[in-house]
């Protein structure tokens, strides 16, 4: 498998050097060359894997013959083992075709660890194999950067920096990343928001002559294809719990970085019958705005509620807007340069051709709360207010009633007890026990001006070698 850039003008590359990329060299990010179809028959024989064996199924095409299949085999058993529900990805029914799929059972409680826990094994075995240390760059508007800490914290071959913007991520969220004390992690707190945090990374990703040549970046946002390639197989395993591939499924998706959704869009692509995807975002709306009037235009980021989707230059609508555009490299990069400055839209036929598929939806915090309460009241079930967004879009744009409605559940409401709180809720929701001290521990974090060159300076001196 051959991995291509969005923006057409950088060297292809095999799966290895892609885990090892941020962006490309002209600034675009890699997708697979080509996809790898599955039939229905292909896709109905999966019914009853476990979710490790399914991963292998969904995933090893993308590796290809990087990683022999026994030893892939082994770390995806590895990384989903250690997942706290035995389905991994759990179906929780709300109503009569309704549904929530829990991705918060991994360690950190939330998506990420579906393709972060596995991040950390790939590096460690393709480092080890190579002898090669590398400094992980990575922002996190708070669930990254935990997962991916978690993911790397005993990677040998690996330093890894996260920037956080400070003072806008949960308490619950700052303690998961700030609390891991070790010689190779370091959090910044950066004095600015999460697009700031990830303008600095993919500055730092096109020019990394401040590490001088002696070692390299790598990605953990999803910006690196590997991040994408997990979080296609839960779409694939809630579809087969529920009757696919003989039905058709719809997925609701709180969305930020477009990772997620984009995914999903994939496992469609590959051949998963799937007719219906919502964009969920919350006031932070350029996906939604774009999605219902073919303009994107950004405005000034907000701070919301549901703090992990305060996003608004969404790094993975860049691959779709790729094949959008017939995939063509140079209309992506011309696109995405005027959107730097001005309001963009596409020809009419293109945008029509993304409506069809994907519908959305924007949730002011108010409505977050209601919708928490609604369904405490409904169900007894907590939703963090991230998940609490994707219900409401999905109740919102559903096209077809007799089709499954599945949310992804993003986030263990445990995350977010402020949010809980303000929805009126009396009840406090619980830490899983592994992380039921995390308020006693020794928190250890930098806090940083919003500026290139400090942050710079900071890897450059911290980093295991410097
Ligand atoms: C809890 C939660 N929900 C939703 C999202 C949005 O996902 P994506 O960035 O893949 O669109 C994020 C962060 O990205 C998140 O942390
Ligand atoms: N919500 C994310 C933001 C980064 O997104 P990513 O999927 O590109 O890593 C976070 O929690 O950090």
């Amino acid at each position: 498998m051959r991995y291509i850039s969005t923006r057409g003008d950088a060297p292809s590359l095999g799966f290895e050097d892609v885990l090892l990329t941020g962006l490309a060299t002209d600034g675009g990010l890699y997708v697979p060359e080509s996809l790898p179809k599955f039939s229905l028959e292909e896709i109905r024989s999966w019914r009853g894997l476990s979710y490790a064996e399914l991963a292998f199924k969904v995933m090893h095409p993308f590796v290809d013959d990087a990683i022999p299949a026994d030893d892939f085999r082994a770390m995806l058993d590895e990384t989903y083992n250690q997942f706290a529900h035995k389905a991994v990805a759990p179906l929780v029914q709300l109503d009569s075709n309704e549904w929530v799929m829990e991705l918060f059972r991994g360690p950190t409680l939330a998506f990420k660890d579906f393709a972060l826990q596995l991040l950390g094994r790939l590096l460690d075995y393709v480092l080890e194999k190579r002898k090669q240390h590398v400094v992980i760059m990575g922002a996190t508007s708070g669930d990254t950067g935990s997962a991916a800490i978690e993911g790397c914290r005993h990677c040998e071959h690996v330093d890894i920096f996260i920037l956080h913007p400070h003072e806008r991520v949960s308490e619950v969220q700052r303690r998961q990343m700030t609390t891991v004390i070790g010689d190779n992690v370091h959090n910044i707190a950066v004095k600015g928001n999460f697009d700031d945090c990830q303008r600095m990374v993919k500055a730092s990703f096109g020019d990394q002559s401040f590490l001088k040549g002696e070692t390299q970046l790598v990605a953990v946002n999803s910006i690196n294809w590997a991040r994408i390639m997990a979080q296609i197989v839960y779409y694939f395993q809630a579809s087969l719990a529920l009757g696919g591939p003989d039905r058709s499924m719809a997925f609701s998706v709180p969305t930020g970085n477009f990772g997620d959704i984009f995914a999903g869009y994939l496992a469609r692509e590959m051949g998963l019958p799937i007719s219906q995807l919502v964009i969920a975002t919350n006031r932070n709306d350029i996906l939604h705005r774009f999605m219902s009037g073919n303009r994107y235009e950004k405005q000034q980021l907000e701070h919301t509620l549901s703090p992990s989707m305060d996003i608004m230059v969404s790094s993975n609508f860049e691959r779709l807007l790729f094949d959008l555009h017939g995939r063509d490299g140079a209309a992506v990069r011309d696109l995405l340069e005027r959107a730097q400055t001005e309001a963009v839209s596409i020809e009419d036929y293109r945008w029509k051709s993304a409506r069809k598929l994907f519908d959305s939806d924007a949730v002011d915090d108010a409505t977050t709360c209601e919708i928490i309460r609604e369904v405490f009241d409904q169900n007894e079930y907590l939703l963090d207010p991230h998940t609490a967004i994707g219900v409401r879009a999905a109740r919102n744009c559903r096209r077809d009633d007799s089709v499954p409605m599945i949310t992804l559940g993003t986030a263990h409401p445990a995350k977010f007890p402020d949010a809980v709180k303000q929805s009126g809720m009396g009840v406090k929701p619980e830490l899983p026990h592994h992380l039921a001290d995390l308020f006693e521990r020794e928190e250890r974090y930098t806090v940083l001006d919003d500026d290139l060159k400090s942050v710079q300076d900071f890897i450059a001196s911290h980093w295991k070698s410097a």
